[in-house]
């Protein structure tokens, strides 16, 4: 048995702890509210998992040094936009042996970075060889009610990626490991503003055959994006890569379609955002990602209107034109051409 802090008490988080505690790992929980914590200390955390009966290896204070002694690994399950602050606050009282295995998937507003970068900024980066990053098709709300979900532990160092996927795997839930932290964070970042992009088609009334094209061709400049940054071309194959695009595009369980689903419906972004109630990343990641295309000269019009649908008050259908009108192109990569003989 192993002690397991989480730091974040909501959906993600408390999914998680209930994987970990089935694995018999006690997990205490930091929650910043105490009536968050008291909650889960009852047995059910109504806020952000309801219906969940929540494992008795499992609870929750609202006491950063009271959670993290101890601990033998931390899991980060906050937003991303506050994950820089709780490291900060959280370092001091982490055993300097202690695996980080962080779990939001987004990026850096301020800063740009990917979160490993942010915490080796933080930590030291010496102190990467510890930490993992947990990513891949997994809502919740399933994961909760212990329905089979596969995921990827992605690390620099492969004993570390060996232990965290030891440390969640259980027979419904299978942990793929991966070397490959650049695509498997940019993955799970990047699918969530093609699941915007789908929900406000869905929205717009648009069918199953817009779905599959934002998919596909979002799944194109994911892959565009990632390979300028470093990542490996096969994790976008992968679970964190096209598993996870195909998950949160479809699902009503996905936070960021429902909101994509209510812009198209004519909802401003701000109305969206809050009839969600939790975290909608892709909102933050948009406007990051398409700055970094812009900065590397990489082409993302399918981030590129979901941008201006978001932060320039473009209309929802406009945008949809704009992409469909756009200049006829390859749908292949054109470094692609030459190895297949094809000369334009
Ligand atoms: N939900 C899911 O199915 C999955 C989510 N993820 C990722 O996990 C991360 C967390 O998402 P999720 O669990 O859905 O989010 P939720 O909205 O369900 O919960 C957010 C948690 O973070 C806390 N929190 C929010 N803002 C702050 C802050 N400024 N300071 C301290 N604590 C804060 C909230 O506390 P409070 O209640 O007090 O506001 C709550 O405990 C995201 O990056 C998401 O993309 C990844 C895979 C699956
Ligand atoms: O990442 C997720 C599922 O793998 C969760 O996506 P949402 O934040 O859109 O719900």
């Amino acid at each position: 048995m192993t002690n397991i802090a989480i730091i974040g008490a909501g959906s993600w988080a408390t999914a998680l702890a209930q994987v970990l505690a089935r694995n018999n790992h006690r997990v205490l929980l930091w929650a910043r509210r105490r009536e968050l914590a008291d909650a889960i200390n009852n047995g059910e955390n109504q806020r952000y998992l309801p219906g969940v009966t929540l494992h008795p290896q499992i609870s929750a204070d609202t006491d950063l040094a009271r959670v993290l002694a101890g601990a033998t690994a931390v899991v980060f399950g906050v937003p991303s936009h506050c994950f820089r602050r709780l490291l900060q606050q959280s370092l001091p009282f982490i055993k300097p042996e202690a695996v980080i295995i962080n779990v939001a998937k987004g990026l850096e507003e301020s800063s740009r970075q990917r979160l490993s970068e942010v915490f080796a900024a933080e930590a030291g980066a010496d102190a990467l060889g510890r930490y993992a990053v947990l990513s891949g098709p997994s809502h919740a709300e399933e994961v909760g009610c212990h329905i089979p979900t596969a995921v990827v532990a992605a690390s620099q160092d492969i004993a570390t990626a060996g232990y965290v996927q030891d440390l969640f795997m259980t027979r419904d839930f299978r942990v793929y490991t991966n070397p490959d932290l650049v695509g498997v964070e940019l993955g799970g970042a990047l699918k969530n503003i093609i699941a915007l992009g789908t929900g406000i088609a869905d929205g717009l009334g648009y069918g199953d055959n817009t779905k599959a094209a934002m998919m596909t061709r979002g799944l194109a400049e994911i892959t565009r994006l990632g390979l300028s940054m470093g990542a490996n071309l096969s994790t976008f194959a992968g679970l964190a890569g096209v598993g996870d695009l195909i998950v949160t595009c479809t699902s009503m369980h996905s936070r960021n379609r429902r909101c994509g689903i209510a812009i198209g419906q004519g909802k401003t972004l701000d109305e969206a955002v809050a009839g969600i109630n939790m975290v909608v990343e892709g909102v933050r990641t948009t406007r990051v990602a398409w700055e970094l295309a812009r900065e590397q000269g990489v082409e993302m019009p399918i981030t590129e209107q979901i941008y201006k649908v978001l932060f320039e008050n473009l209309s929802p259908r406009e945008a949809v034109l704009n992409l469909m009108g756009r200049g006829k192109k390859l749908e292949v990569e054109e470094t692609v051409l030459s190895s297949l003989n094809w000369t334009m």
